[in-house]
């Protein structure tokens, strides 16, 4: 394992100092030699790099530093105090030399010197400080560090690094203390610690904060040569119970998995990995500006992030690498100790040689320590040993692999890399601050506006009350000079007035001056007449309002209500009375009709009649004569009591009976001729027509009919049928109706139309000498009688107008030859007969036609 040139002591000479072949080793003290390297010392002689470029093991700018190796003796244990009792320690400490003597024999002895010895009195406190403490500061610093034991089993390693001291504060090990000394001096708010724990036994890397993973690998970057562990869990450490929970954690899975491959504590390797990751300022820059090369700008410090790690190996036991060691036979060791410790025992010679090859790659091991000797990282070894003479041979090769391992360089180097995270919170937290500045001006400036806001709306306001009591005090003024000129004037003319009753001269005088000045005068007196009226009315009118208004007032707010119910009463009431007075009209009406019917039969059985009600149809004069008589019918006495617009009015009415009563007693009065001009000038005739054609009931159109007729029977009413489009509602109410007595009133129309020259042509072009000849089709007598006189009349104007004998001829074509020849012949009435006679016998035409068609009368 070691060269002769390594083996020190082995000379011969009592009492010969050994020292290592590194010359710094003897002046060098195991306190750090470093100088600060916080951010604190901007003189600092370390050279940081920044993320994008981590320095590596291999190149770069560094510190050269060093493996610190301290040695500590166990003090004899209760076997060793009664097995060794007749014999000395196998060592001799020299502690304030820095020396240790390693007995070969009585008078034999070898000395070694480390930067540390530490004897079995040595507190806990003190092997921290001295071991420890330099490394965890470089840890806090931003350097990467290593505190391992190495040496025989039951030698205190354990003691050393992992005691929890939970009875005893002052028996905690070097673990519990460097978490102390991290967790006081890092900052809750911008650093963070995590923790890993391990173990490695046969090549194998376990997790001891989660047993089941039990082969997790080592990742290596190629760029920095940093080591890492991703599939190792990392444990957030926030205060030091929650560290020490986590090594009892740990430390129980170590045994469980160690029981489990039946082997002992000793033959694996423990290692605690603490992450450290602190947010540091970097250094303020000053740039020198062009204009001023005094002055300096100051450029604001970076934000940094150093990411440092802590790692505590607590090696298996190396009495077996001594065994094989001290027989000489390297590959049997290999084969039957723990492969890493071999590994990296050569390694550390391959160091201390300064060898070209270092067999880093041998074991998971020395890949772990990789950053530990040779690497970036500040390394302490502090070797435990024994004093029985028993293990002297295990103990001369522990303080050998210490000897070697003092003798490795490292190169230390910062890992510094720009805190993107930080940054990103520092400029959070400022983006709040000036959005939270930015809405508190915003509110400050709302408030403003509301309140210049506010206070122009009372200027406004008070501007406009200003106004209006200015402009009420400017009327007020102008109403009294008003008034008083109004009285000044009034004055005046009174004064005049007086001056001109009184005053004989002031008329002379007045008539001196000229008339101009009297109209003047006049005028003037006229307006204030005029003006004085006004007001004076205007006044009452207030006055009249106002004690108006006053009733209201002091009517209440039930008195609205009151009035509600009085109008709607009154409204009650004149509907009432309008119904009453419709229903007079009726009665009055029926009655008068009554009275005039049974006069009528009276008279007609006076005569020997059939007692029609309508006589206008038979003898149209009969009722002028009963009129001229100066005898005044009942129904004509209607008009004087009623009044002919009322009586029309009832031929709207809602009620069907009121209707068929009102279009009778219009019937009766439109048979006395007297009447005729009233009813038609009230529109008595348009609503006839309407009835006509609204064909609601028979009754009233049969009423209408005869009420028509009975105005047909006067010429002037003959044209206005026409105008209103009576012949043609005639027609249709002939061509319509199957009752005789319709058939007898609208028959008895058009023949009283017939009669009338002017309208001949639109007679015969409306259709109203067709619906007359259609009539005969009812066969009843009284209908044949008006439809022989229709022919008659119509007849009797063509002779008139002898000269249109193809009138005579339509009427051959359209039947009435026919009709008439059989009303000669079947009609009952002999008057019929006789006038159908004359009729065929009147015209040329007809004679010849008779002639023709062998026809005898
Ligand atoms: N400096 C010391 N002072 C007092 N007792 C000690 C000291 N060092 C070790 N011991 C005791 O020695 C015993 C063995 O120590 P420890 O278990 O730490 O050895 P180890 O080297 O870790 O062994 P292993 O390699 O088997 O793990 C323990 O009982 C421990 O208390």
């Amino acid at each position: 394992m070691a060269s002769n040139g390594y083996r020190n002591g082995t000379g011969t000479n009592k009492g010969a100092i050994k020292p290592p072949a590194s010359s710094n080793i003897r002046s060098s003290s195991f306190k750090s030699r470093l100088p600060p390297s916080s951010n604190h010392s901007p003189g600092s002689a370390l050279r940081r790099t920044s993320s994008a470029s981590f320095t590596t093991a291999a190149g770069g700018d560094g510190v050269p530093g060093r493996v610190r190796v301290a040695v500590r003796l166990r003090p004899r244990n209760a076997e060793e105090s009664t097995a060794d009792a007749d014999f000395a320690d196998c060592v001799e400490l020299q502690p304030e030399l820095k020396r240790l003597k390693l007995r070969k024999n009585n008078w034999e002895s070898e000395t070694y010197e480390f930067d540390e010895v530490l004897t079995e009195f040595a507190s806990q406190k003190r092997v921290y400080e001295v071991v420890a403490k330099p490394v965890v500061e470089s840890v806090l610093d931003g350097y990467n560090g290593t505190v391992m034991a190495y040496g025989q089993t039951g030698t205190g390693k354990t003691f050393t690094l992992g005691r929890l001291g939970e009875e005893d504060t002052s028996a905690r090990g070097i673990m519990v203390r460097s978490m102390e000394e991290i967790l006081v001096n890092v900052s809750r708010e911008t650093d963070s610690i995590s923790v890993s724990y391990l173990q490695l036994y046969m090549e194998t890397i376990q997790d001891l904060l989660d047993p089941a993973n039990d082969n997790i690998s080592i990742v290596e970057d190629p760029r920095t040569g940093d080591v890492s562990l991703p599939g190792a869990t990392h444990v957030e450490i926030k205060d030091e119970q929650s560290f020490l929970e986590l090594l009892r954690l740990g430390e129980a899975h170590r045994i469980a998995a160690n029981t489990k491959l039946n082997t002992e504590s000793s033959r694996s390797h423990a290692i605690l990995m603490v992450h450290v990751k602190r947010s540091v300022l970097g250094e303020e820059v000053a740039i020198p500006t062009e204009s001023d090369k005094s002055s300096h700008f100051v450029k604001p410090p970076k934000p940094l992030v150093r990411k440092s790690k802590l790692v505590l190996v607590d090696l298996a036991g190396s009495e077996r690498v001594q065994k094989s060691g001290s027989e000489g036979h390297m590959l049997e060791e290999a084969k039957s100790i723990n492969l890493s410790l071999s590994a990296l025992g050569k390694c550390i010679n391959a160091l201390a040689e300064n060898s070209a090859h270092v067999p880093i790659r041998d074991s998971k091991l020395t890949r772990l320590l990789r950053d530990s000797f040779g690497g970036t990282a500040r390394t302490s070894l502090i070797v435990t040993i024994g004093p029985s003479p028993r293990h002297r041979g295990e103990t001369a090769s522990t303080i050998l692999f210490g000897q070697r391992a003092m003798k490795v360089e490292n190169m230390l180097r910062i890992k510094e890399e720009f805190d993107y995270k930080s940054l990103a919170r520092r400029l959070e937290i400022q983006l709040d601050k000036l959005i939270a500045e930015n809405e508190r001006q915003q509110k400050a400036f709302d408030d403003e506006v509301e309140r210049i806001n506010l206070e122009a709306q009372n200027r406004v306001s008070e501007v406009e009350r200003n106004f209006t009591d200015g402009l009420e005090k400017e009327r007020l003024k102008c109403q009294m000079e008003y008034m008083e000129s109004v009285k000044k004037l009034e004055e005046k003319m009174i004064e005049n007035q007086q001056k001109h009753q009184h005053d004989g001269f002031m008329k002379d005088k007045c008539n001196g001056e000229g008339p101009g000045f009297c109209e003047d005068i006049a005028v003037i007196k006229k307006l204030l007449e005029k003006e004085t009226h006004m007001r004076k009315e205007a006044e009452k009118e207030v006055n009249k309002l106002k004690s108006q208004l006053g009733q209201h007032m002091d009517a209440g707010a039930g008195g609205d209500a009151e009035i509600l119910k009085l109008q709607i009463a009154l409204e009650d009431e004149v509907h009432q009375k309008k119904k009453l007075e419709e229903e007079i009209i009726i009665l009055r009406s029926q009655m008068l009709q009554l009275t005039f019917e049974a006069d009528q039969m009276r008279r007609c059985l006076a005569r020997g009649g059939s007692g029609n009600a309508y006589p206008g149809l038979d003898s149209p004069m009969s009722q002028v004569r009963d009129s001229l008589s100066g005898h005044k019918t009942p129904v004509s006495a209607l008009f004087d009591q009623v009044g002919v617009e009322k009586i029309l009015d009832l031929l709207e009415s809602e009620d069907a009976n009121v209707r068929i009563h009102a279009v009778k007693v219009v019937a009766n009065l439109a048979a006395e001729e007297a009447n005729q001009e009233r009813i038609v000038e009230a529109g008595g005739l348009t609503s006839l027509l309407m009835l006509l054609r609204s064909y609601e009931d028979e009754t009233v159109r049969r009423v209408a009919a005869g009420a028509i007729a009975n105005l047909a029977m006067n010429e002037a009413n003959q044209e206005l049928i026409m105008v209103q489009g009576g012949i043609s509602l005639l027609s249709t109410t002939a061509s319509d109706a199957e009752d005789p007595q319709t058939l007898r009133m609208v028959a008895g129309a058009i023949a009283n139309l017939c009669g009338n020259d002017k309208l001949q042509a639109t007679l015969r072009s409306e259709g109203g000498i067709k619906a007359l000849l259609g009539m005969v089709r009812c066969r009843h007598p009284d209908v044949l009688s008006q439809v022989a006189r229709g022919i008659a009349n119509f007849a009797k104007c063509e002779s008139r107008a002898s000269t249109n004998e193809a009138n005579a001829k339509d009427m051959i074509n359209g039947g009435a030859l026919w009709e008439l020849v059989r009303i000669t012949r079947d009609c009952s009435r002999e008057d019929i007969r006789s006038l159908a006679r004359r009729t065929l016998n009147s015209s040329l035409l007809f004679r010849s036609e008779m002639r023709r068609l062998r026809i005898e009368l």
